[in-house]
């Protein structure tokens, strides 16, 4: 049997009477990369920061890399690298010497650390502005950096909390491909973010809302298990169809993708697209045709909400 890296159970954080994740169970298998999706608020960088020993639940079990939270966090601490929202560098200080400060606070030998330093600067890119310091470098180029700082110490576990939020598709495409590089040699990954096309690209991941886990799964079993089929739909006044189309009982949701109608029909409805010709809609529609059910619409079916797509 595969030892999960992250086994947590009833994970509960409150502060005062805001109970800002509720009993979420959590189990993340080696060399794999978890997504936790979610709007703003729903209690993503309160989890991370719990399994990486940071914050103490208020209840609930946790086991990281075999380290029982919060008993063991200071043995954990080695193991782990954690990428914050705002990359945690120093923006007065160079390439180079944000790398070797992280070095030295992971106690990397002198030799080890340049060694580490310079295989780091070669990966990431990072060559032609080792002498320039962070406050003056690009968001992809800080976020290249923060990664190389993350992974200083050669962690088994990276934590990622929103880390492509500052940088353009191009960046973020090839900060992904980085991402599969280091679990290809080994590490896991658990990525928090708001970004549909970032939770796509993880080979499991949880929807989060209001503290709960609502669904959780591989991109291909949350879309097959959503319970709903998805119907496009052209007419000529849209605003007007989808009104009438929201207000029936198998209509899920209806929303306007620029001159169509995604319509999501509960799946107690063989064929939709038959369904909806037998409807009395006004106007009636010019166009009817299924499509592939993707992962925003599991993220609407879970949560009864949008969340922000990246602008292409
Ligand atoms: N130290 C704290 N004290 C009080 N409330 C907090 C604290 N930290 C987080 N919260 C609250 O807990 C809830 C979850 O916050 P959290 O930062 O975990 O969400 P998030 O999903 O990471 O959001 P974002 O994407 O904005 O970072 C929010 O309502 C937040 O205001």
């Amino acid at each position: 049997m595969i030892e999960p890296v992250i086994e947590a159970c009833g994970l509960t954080r409150r502060f005062g009477d805001l109970i800002a994740v509720d009993a979420l169970d959590l189990t993340v298998d080696p060399r794999t990369i978890y997504g936790f999706l979610g709007p703003n608020g729903c209690g993503k960088t309160t989890t991370v920061r719990m399994l990486t020993g940071l914050l103490t639940p208020s209840a609930g079990t946790v086991t990281v890399l075999g380290h029982q939270l919060p008993r063991d966090a200071e043995r954990l601490k080695r193991r782990i690298g954690y990428m914050t929202q705002k990359f945690s560098l120093y923006d007065d200080l160079t390439v180079v010497e944000n790398l070797g400060f992280v070095a030295e606070i992971y106690g990397l030998g002198h030799r080890a650390a340049r060694r580490r330093i310079s295989a780091l600067i070669s990966t990431y890119a990072l060559e032609p502005m080792r002498s320039r310091r962070a406050g003056r470098m690009s968001g992809g180029q800080r976020q290249r950096l923060a990664l190389a700082a993350a992974t200083i110490h050669e962690p088994a576990l990276l934590f990622l909390d929103e880390p492509t939020s500052a940088v353009d598709p191009q960046n973020r495409r090839d900060f992904w491909e980085r991402l599969f590089d280091l679990v290809d040699a080994g590490a896991t990954i658990l990525v928090s973010t708001h970004y549909m096309d970032e939770a796509e690209r993880c080979h499991r991941l949880a929807i989060m809302e209001s503290g709960h886990k609502r669904a959780d799964g591989s991109p291909a079993e949350l879309m097959a298990g959503m319970g709903a089929l998805v119907v496009e739909v052209q007419a000529p006044n849209l605003r007007a169809l989808k009104q009438q189309l929201s207000a029936l009982p198998e209509v899920i949701s209806a929303a306007q993708l620029g001159s169509r109608l995604r319509v999501l029909v509960s799946d107690h409805v063989t064929d939709p697209v038959a369904w909806l010709r037998t409807q009395p809609l006004q106007p009636t529609p010019t166009m009817l045709e299924p499509v592939r059910p993707s992962l925003e619409d599991v993220f609407v079916i879970s949560t009864g909400s949008h969340v922000e797509s990246h602008p292409a």
